[in-house]
Formats: structure tokens, sequence, C-alpha cells
């Protein structure tokens, strides 16, 4: 049974491209009828707040993203303490006692005689009696994972085939100082303990999967599948942070009417190999979901490309859909009204200022008050209707002699006081025999 996971840290408001990474795990889940675990990760207790977890969840509950199953990490410190305990008791965590100053001497002395910044696993070498010194100083030990140093290797997902040396990395430290976790050993028990099946994160996670395979192995588990999909950077191809709270969800929600699918459409296909449409559902995303079309290199997002979507999606959008929603922005004017001023939207709240137009008060541009006095003569009599307008404009075009957009812009602009909007036939029964002789009278209507 496929398991999935989205394992976001309660550190900040959620940006674009964590949202990009909650999607694949989503739309993977529901692709292959198996499960979505909302893990928060919140084993950093001095960064980690409620208020942020909170907005992660309402956040991903206003894209649409809903979880079959959700837990903290934080619940859980007693299962990664008896972890480590395997752990050590198998060789395989040890510790370290040098000082952030003593490792970063090592790392520049290393450095300048041309070798890697490795950690020399120094530590491994010390004597019970040498810490038990350390330890009547007063020091505490941090606890690194001792690493096999061959190479680690596996089938990704959307990378392909991809090795780890870990003889190249340092030992991973799993446990600081102060006895807090890391973010790797209580990541790798949940999803032993989860039986997640498939992780998909960003490539800011392939090296540190490599060490993630051997933890895994040594806690008796079986590494998930894994995918590191390329991570998303802004239009201007700068990194995406939390921290910075840059291209934040909450912010994009608080853009009156932009659609939730919009953001949903377009993160679920930049960067692929398919194009960007705006799908009015997840079914239509899922259709031609698929990781292995993930392109290797960043995708950017751009608020533009959004504003496109969104249009898309409102163009096609039934008003039945819509009038739940114009009715929160007060911008509900019925089917006709919703009918005539969709094709010009960008964001919903268009809505209400292309209503304008239709309800008024409109101020009338009059610039040839002659031309206003033959429109008016020659409406066409009776209700108006689809018909009027072509009626109405032909008539004109014979007494005047006018056309093209001397014909129709003076009638735009004394009609609606703008330059562009809805079309002109489907506005004009809607605007009504009397306004428009109102305004065609230079009233305010
Ligand atoms: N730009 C990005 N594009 C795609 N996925 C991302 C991006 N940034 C983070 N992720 C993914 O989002 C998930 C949650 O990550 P996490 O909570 O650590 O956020 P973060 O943005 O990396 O955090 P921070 O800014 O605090 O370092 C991880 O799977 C991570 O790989």
């Amino acid at each position: 049974m496929t398991k999935v996971r989205f394992a976001p840290s309660p550190t900040g408001k959620l940006h674009v491209g964590n949202v990009r990474t909650a999607i694949f795990n989503y739309l993977f889940a529901r692709k292959a009828g198996g499960t979505f675990v909302l893990r928060i990760d919140d084993t950093d207790v001095e960064r980690s707040t409620k208020a942020y977890e909170d907005g992660i969840r309402a956040d991903l509950t206003w894209l649409g993203i809903s979880w079959d199953e959700t837990f903290k990490q934080s619940d859980r410190f007693d299962r990664y303490e008896a972890a480590a305990e395997t752990l050590k008791a198998k060789g395989l965590l040890y510790p370290c006692y040098e000082t952030g100053e003593d490792l970063d001497r090592k790392r520049r002395l290393q450095m300048a005689n041309g070798r890697p910044p490795v950690y020399d696993r120094a530590a491994l070498d010390l004597t019970d009696a040498e810490k038990a010194g350390f330890e009547a100083e007063g020091r505490k030990p941090h606890w690194r994972f001792k690493l096999s140093g061959n190479p680690v290797q596996w089938d990704d997902m959307v990378r392909g085939h991809v090795s780890i040396e870990t003889s190249s990395l340092s030992d991973p430290i799993l446990i600081r100082e102060d006895g807090s976790f890391l973010y790797t050993l209580p990541s790798v028990l949940d999803d032993i303990e989860s039986e997640i099946t498939h992780i998909i994160r960003g490539e800011d996670h392939t090296t540190n999967s490599g060490a993630q395979i051997e933890i895994f192995e040594a806690l008796g588990g079986k590494a998930p599948i894994f995918g590191h999909q390329a991570l998303l950077v802004g239009a201007d191809g700068g990194k995406l942070s939390k921290r910075t709270g840059s291209l934040g969800i909450a912010d994009l929600r608080d853009v009156d009417g932009l659609e939730p699918m919009a953001i949903m459409s377009l993160l679920a296909r930049i960067g692929t190999s398919d194009p960007v449409e705006a799908f009015a559902d997840v079914e239509g995303i899922l259709e031609g979901f698929d990781l292995g079309k993930l392109s290797r290199s960043p995708a950017r997002f751009d608020d533009e490309e959004l504003k496109r979507v969104n249009a898309k999606l409102l163009h096609a959008m039934p008003y039945d859909v819509a009038q739940p929603k114009l009715a929160v922005l007060g911008a509900d004017k019925g089917e006709a009204v919703w009918e005539a001023v969709r094709p010009n939207l960008e964001t919903l709240a268009d809505a209400k200022a292309w209503a304008v137009l239709i309800d008024g008060p409109v101020t009338p541009v009059i610039e040839e008050p002659d031309y206003a006095a033959a429109a008016a003569q020659h409406l066409p009599a009776g209700e108006l209707d689809g018909d009027s307008w072509s009626v109405w404009t032909n008539a004109l075009k014979e007494a005047t002699g006018r056309k093209g957009k001397q014909l129709f812009m003076p009638l735009r602009l004394m009609l609606t006081g703008e330059a562009r909007g809805p079309e002109m036939a489907v506005l004009l029964p809607l605007i009504g025999r009397d306004k428009v002789l109102k305004r065609l009278a230079g009233e305010a209507a």
C-alpha cells in the first residue's frame, strides 16, 4: 500500500516551493489510491511554534490538500531516544567532544592542505578515561552516526540512478550537546514506523538521503523509494526560504479572488514536460501526473504566469461554481452578469468592478454630443436584447457614415465611462434601456 508524507518544520510560513513538494506527495498518494501523511517536524523546539503549525494546516486546507493521517515529532521523543540507544548498542552512534571551534579549526587545516573538510573521526579513538575526563569537566558529547564508507546507491524516481560516496561525507551528527535531535534520526524512525513507501522531497535532501539509507538499515528498516525533485525558485532565479517569507502561500491567499486551483495547476505542471493548464479540479491534474516528467533543473515560479492560469480558470468557470465565491466578495449579480464579465476577469474580485459598469453609477464620457444624440435616437425600440447591439450599430453606421473604432469606441465610453471592458453586445441588455438613455444624455446612472 503506497504511503507518502509531507514533513514541514513549523519554523515559518509555507512558500510555493514547500507546497509544490506537498502537492507532489498528495497527488502521488491519490493516484496510487494510497495514504498521505502530514508530519510536523518540530524537533527544533526553539524555532517551532504552534502558530506556524496552524498556518501550515490552514494553507494546505485552503489549497484543497487533505491528509489521511497526521502527527508531530515532538510527541515521539521517547521513540527517538530508544532508537538512539539501539544505534549506540550497535556501536554506530558515538560520542564526540569537539567544540564548534575545534571543528572549525580542523576544517580550515584540512582545506589548507587541499583535503575535503570531512570529519576525521578522532572521537572514535578516545579511550574511556579520556571520555570520563571530558565528562568530569562538565562537557557534554554530541553524537555522530558512523557511516559505512561504502557508496550508497538508489534509483531515484526523479533523478534516475544516484550514488553517494559515504566516504566523502562527515559522519552526521544525530544528537546535539544539549541532547536535542537533529532532523535525521527522527525522520528515519518515523518513516520506518509509519511504513512510508515513497519519500518525495526537494533535492536539498539528496546527500542526506545517502546517510539516511544507512540509518534505515541500521534500525532494521528498509529504505523507501526516493524522488528528489529540483527545488522551485523565484522568477528571478532566487532561492525561496520559509524564514524570509518569500512567495508565501498565506500572502497569495490574501489576494482577493485568486483561486487555489490556479496555484495547484501551475505548481503541478511547471518544470515538467507537460504544458501548464488551468485545471478546475484535482482529477484533471491527476490524469497526466507522473514524477518521471519532472525536469532536473529548477522550475521558476512566476506571478504573471499564475495570473494567466487564474484568468483561464475563471473564464471557464460555470456560474454555480462561481456563485458562492462571488457572494463572499459581495459581487454576486446573477448568472447573466457573470456570463458577461467572466471573459474579462483576471481575479474573481475584478467581477465587482466590471459589475459596476452594469449597475452604475457610471459617469459617461461624452466627447461628441451630436453623436450621443444620434445614438439615443437610433436606439432600437422596446426592451433591449442580445440582438440590439448589432441592430443599433448598423442603424448608426447608416445614419452617420461612421465605421470601426469611430463607431464603437464613443458608444463604449458613453455607456460605461471606460475604454475597455466586457462585450458591449452582452452589456447593453444588462444595462437596460433606462440607464442607456440616461448615460447617453450625460447623466451619471
Ligand atoms: N524551493 C523548494 N522547492 C521545492 N521543495 C522545497 C523547496 N524548499 C523546501 N522544499 C521542500 O519542502 C519540504 C519541507 O521543508 P522544510 O520545512 O524543511 O522547509 P524549507 O523551506 O526547506 O525550510 P527553511 O527555509 O526553514 O530552511 C521538504 O521536503 C523540502 O525539500
